[in-house]
């Protein structure tokens, strides 16, 4: 018998990129609800119940409802793409690469909590320094970032795409989050083992998918002054091995003009960079992605395989 799988929130932007990533898999089989009967609950309930595997694609208060109809439901495993379990101790963290025992972890887990789009740039160059011993714990981390606004899912889509909306945004660029406590934060403390709450500052862009993460780093307060070939060689004996996570070379960083934010974009790759000039007390460490890949949807599927056997 093929594995069931029930995207929940499958007609929603994480949903939907899921649903296309499944399709023409014949080790499993998708069961889905009609888009017009998306928000009912008893269908929804049978769907849940009858599914080896939920992915739920909705927002929290929605996600938090479906893990409460599953109560006690051993034989349903639950992948959550939304925030409200991401750094609850029941639930597995669904990244793979964050340490040698996470993908194990996340095989034989009941209940996978995905990463937010924007930690998983950041925790996946913070946590291989927190491990490695250079990055101390109490240092006073910033992460800024910029997303296309697929990241704000259909509303963010129809207020950016849609000119006669009421809400309607005409930036190109926009600062938000300004009062400093988006939802991010506590994950990105919790999985990058930091003992201080790290100031975030993220932004949309119009363009539709893609995100650059950014964390300055001061070398000279990290332990034993690490430089910035240190830190290029802890990361990449970190993502040794493994082929999503990609490395780039400091010498094809040193390169680089310019980076654009889109260049992942349709794909389930993330690329890490350590900017800068070796010996000037500085570097950049940034993360590339498709916020809807390896940031979301892409990272959904990486864990549905490892929770079927296949990793
Ligand atoms: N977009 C992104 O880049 C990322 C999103 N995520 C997370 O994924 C989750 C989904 O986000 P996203 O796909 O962007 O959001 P969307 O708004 O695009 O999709 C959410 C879907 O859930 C449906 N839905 C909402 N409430 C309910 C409910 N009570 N019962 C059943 N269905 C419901 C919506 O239906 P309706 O059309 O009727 O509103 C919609 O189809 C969020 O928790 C988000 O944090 C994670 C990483 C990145
Ligand atoms: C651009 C934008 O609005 N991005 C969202 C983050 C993406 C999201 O809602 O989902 P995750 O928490 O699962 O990443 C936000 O800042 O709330």
């Amino acid at each position: 018998m093929k594995p069931k799988i029930f995207i929940d929130g499958e007609h929603g932007t994480t949903g939907l990129q899921i649903r296309t990533r499944l399709a023409g898999r014949d080790d499993l089989e998708v069961i889905s609800i009609p888009e017009a009967e998306r928000r009912n609950k008893d269908l929804r309930e049978e769907f849940l119940k009858a599914a080896d595997v939920a992915i739920l694609c909705l927002p929290d208060e929605a996600s938090k409802e479906a893990v409460a109809i599953l109560e006690g439901n051993n034989s349903t495993k639950i992948i959550d793409t939304a925030t409200a379990h991401r750094v609850h101790p029941d639930w597995a963290y669904g990244f793979a690469e964050l340490d040698n025992a996470q993908r194990a972890k996340i095989a034989k887990a009941r209940l996978v909590a995905n990463p937010g789009c924007y930690p998983t740039g950041a925790i996946s160059l913070i946590r291989p320094l927190r491990d490695a011993g250079i990055l101390p714990a109490d240092y006073p981390i910033s992460v800024n970032a910029v997303s296309g606004y697929t990241g704000g899912g259909k509303q963010m889509i129809a207020q950016m795409e849609n000119p006669d909306a009421p809400d309607h945004i005409a930036s190109n660029h926009f600062l938000y989050a300004m009062p400093l406590k988006h939802k991010h934060v506590p994950e990105l403390q919790l999985h990058g083992r930091l003992d201080r709450k790290p100031i975030f500052s993220p932004s949309v862009g119009r363009f539709a998918q893609g995100m650059i993460v950014q964390v300055p780093i001061y070398t000279s307060d990290l332990n034993g002054n690490a430089s910035m070939a240190d830190i290029h060689a802890a990361l990449t004996a970190h993502y040794n091995g493994q082929n999503i996570v990609q490395v780039v070379s400091l010498e094809t960083s040193a390169t680089l003009p310019r980076l654009d934010p889109e260049e992942l974009r349709d794909t389930d790759i993330m690329k890490l960079y350590v900017f800068g000039t070796e010996g000037s007390g500085q570097v950049n460490l940034v993360a590339l992605l498709d916020n809807l890949g390896k940031g979301a949807s892409g990272a959904a599927v990486q864990n549905l395989d490892l929770m079927l056997g296949h990793g």
